[in-house]
């Protein structure tokens, strides 16, 4: 897959790219709407025997809308969206740098510079999709600004439970911890990424060690809470259980949630590791024990639940 990447004002010509077919969008998470835009602008361009392409932005733009957030939390950071292009068999992605300047582009500006100077012969896009300034282009305008330089198809909207599948949906459902009706969504589970650092070192003193996983981009965090989980170390995966939170039995700080696991018969170092966690399930909420004895008894009982599970699933 070649990644291009752009920016406004570019200096590319049309004859600096082939003919392509290409699906728009931002594609956070590269959820089952996403896969039906992109896998229609696949099977289109496999048809037109043209390249197929997807054009994408970074960074997220209410990073430069909304001023004051420095960093949005994203389902897939670049990293892993690119990963899942790549998956599904896109020739060539086109990553435009979402700045003030693009985003004060007229809708026939954005036309001109990033489809029509691309050499873009056929944009496929969901039925919502808007471009240009303050989103003033749609789907509806987007014939007349071709100025019939190029064909588009609109995809319909894919549902689940009568609601869009979108990124905002997913976000808010990681943020009730719904991680196993993700699935339904993304069509896989969510994972982060992340590596292994020294915590408290307490864990292994109470018979659970467990490695606290330092996120690797800004991915967002399920709820707080217990979950069971899949580890992906190196090429192996393995089953474990993972908190989300504050450790409130031992300290009273709220300030930033710990992500820690503890891997189902693993036995050995981890620190430095890369590893994927991968959320299977929510089992319950963080607690506050009254002491040590009432924890372990507890994380035993998890211990057993999520065992029970992986062996059903
Ligand atoms: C599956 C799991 C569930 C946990 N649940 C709780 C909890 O409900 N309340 C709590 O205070 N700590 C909970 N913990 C966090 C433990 O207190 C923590 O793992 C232990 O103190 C070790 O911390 P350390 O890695 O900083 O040394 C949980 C940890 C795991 C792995
Ligand atoms: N459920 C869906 N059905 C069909 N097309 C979709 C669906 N969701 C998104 N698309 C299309 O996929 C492309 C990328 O979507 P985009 O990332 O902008 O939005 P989104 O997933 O709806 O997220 P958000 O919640 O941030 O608006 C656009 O062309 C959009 O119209």
């Amino acid at each position: 897959m070649d990644i291009q990447e752009l920016q406004y004002p570019h200096t590319h010509s049309k004859n600096d790219f082939p003919e392509s077919v290409v699906a728009i969008g931002y594609f956070d998470g590269v959820h089952k709407g996403h896969q039906k835009v992109i896998q229609t602008a696949i099977d289109l361009a496999n048809e037109q025997g043209r390249e197929s392409a997807v054009m994408t932005f970074h960074p997220h733009p209410s990073v430069v809308l909304k001023k004051n957030k420095q960093q949005i939390e994203l389902i897939t950071p670049l990293e892993d969206k690119l990963n899942l292009l790549e998956q599904m068999g896109v020739d060539r992605v086109f990553l435009v740098t979402f700045d003030e300047d693009l985003a004060g582009l007229l809708p026939q500006e954005f036309v001109d510079y990033f489809f029509i100077g691309l050499n873009v012969q056929h944009v496929v896009a969901g039925f919502d999709f808007s471009y240009g300034k303050m989103g003033k282009g749609s789907m509806e305008t987007l014939p007349f600004h071709s100025r019939g330089a190029f064909s588009q198809t609109v995809v319909q909207k894919v549902e689940s439970e009568d609601e869009k599948v979108s990124s905002s949906y997913i976000r808010e459902e990681l943020h009730q911890g719904n991680v196993g009706y993700i699935y339904n969504l993304l069509g896989r589970y969510y994972t982060i990424k992340g590596t292994v650092v020294k915590g408290d070192q307490r864990g292994h003193t109470i018979g659970f060690p467990t490695a606290n996983i330092e996120r690797k981009d800004a991915y967002i965090l399920p709820q707080v809470g217990v979950y069971a989980v899949k580890v992906q170390i190196g090429d192996t995966i393995w089953n474990g259980m993972a908190n989300i939170g504050y450790k409130p039995t031992f300290s009273d700080s709220t300030e930033k949630p710990a992500v820690e696991v503890y891997v189902f018969d693993y036995e050995g170092d981890l620190y430095g590791q890369e590893l994927v966690v991968e959320w299977r399930k929510f089992i319950r909420n963080e607690t506050k024990f009254d002491g040590v004895h009432a924890l372990i008894e507890q994380l035993n009982q998890d211990e057993k639940e999520i065992r029970s599970f992986f062996n059903d699933n």
